[in-house]
């Protein structure tokens, strides 16, 4: 559902992604693990259509990013830990908003948001007040509604918990779990290891640009001795 071979993107003599190439089947939460400045956000954005990469090539659903970016972006979702909503308009409003995007109106896009609402467990009541009056969970929820109303394949969370209390984080840890149910396929990127021991199958590790590792979650665990934060340290020694 996802592949990218190669894939890299340079700032003019800086290389921020190198040559990072991984495949990511139905079903699965692929845990995209490094520190800040690794390359995870240039990843995600080359493969939601919104940074063009310098090298190589990615494929979302079958489309390539580059040739083929509205069928990739029809397949896709999209959450960034800083993203903000219109916080005048009602959770309804920006969702009934987003919805006008992707053709979705009236007893249809009525039904999507009873279905995100389900998923990511926000109250009727919560959905009827302004984003400024809604709690930093509860807008990051909206904010993940919006990215699902079409129910794309594929979903990229890059540091979606940032900031969450315990409780909004617990409900968005399950909610990623159940869409991977679905069949949908996700991309988790985190610099928080423990959050991506609950919810991955599979994790790469990134490190200045590049794919350092890659392995199903018990493989990494194994290689850190049950934990993952030293499976990261371990391998960075080792490639260093
Ligand atoms: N527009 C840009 N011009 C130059 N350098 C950039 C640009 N955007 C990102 N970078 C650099 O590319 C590198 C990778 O950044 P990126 O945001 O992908 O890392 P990250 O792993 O997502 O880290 P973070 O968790 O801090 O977002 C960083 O060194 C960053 O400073």
């Amino acid at each position: 559902m996802i592949e990218a071979k190669g894939l890299g993107k340079s700032y003019r003599r800086f290389q921020a992604v190198r040559g990072v190439s991984f495949e990511v089947r139905p079903g699965e939460v692929y845990g995209l693990l490094g520190p800040n400045g690794a390359g995870k956000t240039t990843t995600l954005r080359m493969l939601a259509t919104l940074l063009r990469p310098t090298a190589g090539r990615a494929r979302v659903a079958g489309f390539d990013v580059v040739r083929q970016s509205l069928e990739v972006r029809r397949n896709l979702g999209i959450v960034n830990g800083g993203m903000k909503v219109y916080d005048k308009l009602t959770g309804y409003e920006v969702l009934d908003f987003f919805g006008s995007f992707y053709d979705l109106w009236g007893a249809k896009l009525k039904e999507r948001i009873a279905w995100a609402a389900e998923l990511l467990r926000i109250e009727r009541a919560v959905l009827s007040k302004q984003v400024k009056d809604m709690s930093s969970g509860m807008q990051q929820k909206i904010v993940i509604a919006r990215a699902i109303l079409h129910q794309p394949q594929v979903l990229l969370l890059d540091e979606a918990t940032a900031g969450l209390d315990v409780f909004a984080r617990r409900a968005l840890l399950d909610f990623v779990r159940q869409y991977a149910g679905l069949g949908k396929t996700l991309v988790y990127s985190t610099h928080v290891m423990s959050e991506a021991e609950e919810v991955c199958d599979r994790v790469g590790f990134m490190n200045k640009g590049l794919l350092v590792y890659e392995g199903s979650l018990q493989e990494a665990l194994a290689l850190g001795s049950g934990n993952l934060e030293r499976a990261f340290i371990r391998r960075l020694e080792e490639v260093a």
